[in-house]
């Protein structure tokens, strides 16, 4: 059983139809990264995945008692308001110091336990916000564009270490990005959105799907070539691109 299965999905608000008839699974240990254009519904598609806009139509199924840990894009914390990173962690959880811990060290950022949330880098920031959504062990990540304002160094070095939590807890994700040279190669599976699925499948085939490339250009493939690696964990995906 997928751990999150959505079929026939529309969502709209008045008669202005955002996304249409969209259908998505996401099963256990999987990356699946959603891109798509400005206005495509990639976040409307996400709201009603979480509940937090209705669907107009079709159903979106959870395995019962799933834990899902949310990664928003960049938060905003007054500079002013003095807080250390435990602090923050432990605002909305409460759990101990040693959890804190463990969570940061699994963001890749073991150090930071005491400091200061207004003296973090960009990318430390958006470690804390992940360490944050690993603090309850999830099933599932959710990441909504949450590498906005990183480099693209900075991006690259965030979505390995999504794929090390995964590797190491065997949670799924499902992402967000505008990243696509970087998050292509990170993801197990692409789908791209233009208010309906344009295309879907593994990484190198949807950069060489003729829909996507209609979207975004033939750049992307020499791109993604830079910085494809290898996966070596052995999921069973559909590799094939559908319209
Ligand atoms: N609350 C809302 N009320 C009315 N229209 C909305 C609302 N939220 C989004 N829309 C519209 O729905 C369409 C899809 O928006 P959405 O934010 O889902 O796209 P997106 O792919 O996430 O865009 P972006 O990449 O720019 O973040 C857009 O035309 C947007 O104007």
């Amino acid at each position: 059983m997928s751990l999150v299965s959505v079929k026939n999905l529309s969502v709209a608000y008045g008669a202005h139809i955002v996304v249409r008839n969209v259908s998505l699974s996401l099963d256990a240990g999987e990356i699946v990264t959603i891109v798509g254009p400005n206005g495509s519904g990639k976040t409307s598609l996400f709201r009603a995945i979480i509940g937090a806009t209705p669907s107009a139509n079709g159903s979106i199924n959870m395995k019962p008692g799933l834990k899902i840990g949310y990664v928003p894009q960049r938060i905003h914390i007054d500079r002013t308001l003095p807080i250390t990173v435990g602090r923050f962690m432990r605002l909305t959880d409460r759990v101990d110091i040693a959890t804190c811990e463990g969570a940061l060290e699994a963001a890749g950022v073991p150090d930071l336990l005491k400091r200061q949330m207004s003296q973090l880098s960009g990318g430390q920031f958006q470690r804390v916000l992940l360490a944050r959504a690993l603090l309850n062990r999830p099933d599932v990540l959710l990441l909504d564009e949450a590498t906005q304002g990183l480099d693209q160094p900075g991006s690259a070095a965030f979505y390995l270490q999504i794929e090390a939590v995964r590797n190491e807890t065997g949670c799924a994700v499902l992402m967000i990005s505008h990243d696509l040279h970087v998050v292509m190669s990170a993801s197990d599976r692409v789908v791209c959105l233009n208010g309906h699925v344009c295309c879907e499948g593994a990484p190198a085939v949807v950069a060489s799907a003729p829909q996507y490339r209609a979207l975004f250009g033939a750049g992307t493939g020499g791109a993604l070539a830079l910085y494809r690696h290898d996966h070596d964990h052995d999921h069973d995906h559909q590799h094939e691109a559908a319209e």
